[in-house]
């Protein structure tokens, strides 16, 4: 099975081949992200504009993190969060003395003429100020999963992929793909 991902970020591709036993074609468009914290509305925007662009049938992920004292900003923007301050940047977002709990979210679209599907993985857990870890990339320095004393930097690919949103998402999608396949 063959599957185009449309991402410019190739630490998203090393994980979808991780994941997905499919032969991937990445594509690196940079497609315009709507305004929005909702990663899943970000996801399928994103999709349709990479379907329009490629007119075949394409994956995109979209990725979140939800500071829940911050009623879940900066969400889908996180990525010019950390443009604009580095990762430390979510902790010092936060007030003093208000609670660290965090969510990371992923939404996958799969998108051809038939239209959209969303794969969506979510993660709880709290944010740190001082990145440990040195595994991965974006945010998992600075992210401890509930139930952990580790970031998502300081486990192997192996145990993020168990418990990551892009995991639980992923394997939703292939279960879709080999169902579209039969
Ligand atoms: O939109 P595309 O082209 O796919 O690439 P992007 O890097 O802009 O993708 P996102 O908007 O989804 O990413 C938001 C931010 O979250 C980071 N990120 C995404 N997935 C992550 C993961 O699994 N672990 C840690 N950080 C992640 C990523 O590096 C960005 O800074």
């Amino acid at each position: 099975m063959s599957v185009r991902i449309c991402t410019t970020n190739e630490n998203k591709v090393r994980e979808f081949e991780r994941m997905l036993g499919f032969d991937l074609r990445p594509v690196a468009l940079d497609l315009e992200e709507i305004q929005t914290l909702d990663t899943v509305a970000a996801c399928r925007n994103k999709g349709v504009l990479a379907f329009a662009a490629l007119g075949e049938p394409v994956v995109v992920d979209d990725t979140g993190f939800e500071l829940a004292a911050l009623d879940g900003f900066p969400g889908a923007l996180v990525r010019w969060a950390i443009d604009a301050g580095g990762t430390r940047i979510l902790h010092r977002m936060l007030p003093e003395g208000v609670r660290d709990t965090a969510s990371v979210v992923t939404a996958v679209a799969y998108v051809d003429g038939a239209g959209v599907q969303i794969f969506v993985g979510r993660l709880d857990g709290r944010v740190i100020a001082e990145p440990r870890g040195t595994n991965g990339f974006g945010f998992n320095a600075v992210f401890v999963p509930s139930g952990e004393d580790r970031t998502l930097a300081e486990m192997s690919d192996a145990e993020k992929d168990r418990i990551s949103p892009r995991g639980q998402a992923l394997r939703d999608l292939a279960a879709f793909l080999r169902e579209q396949a039969r």
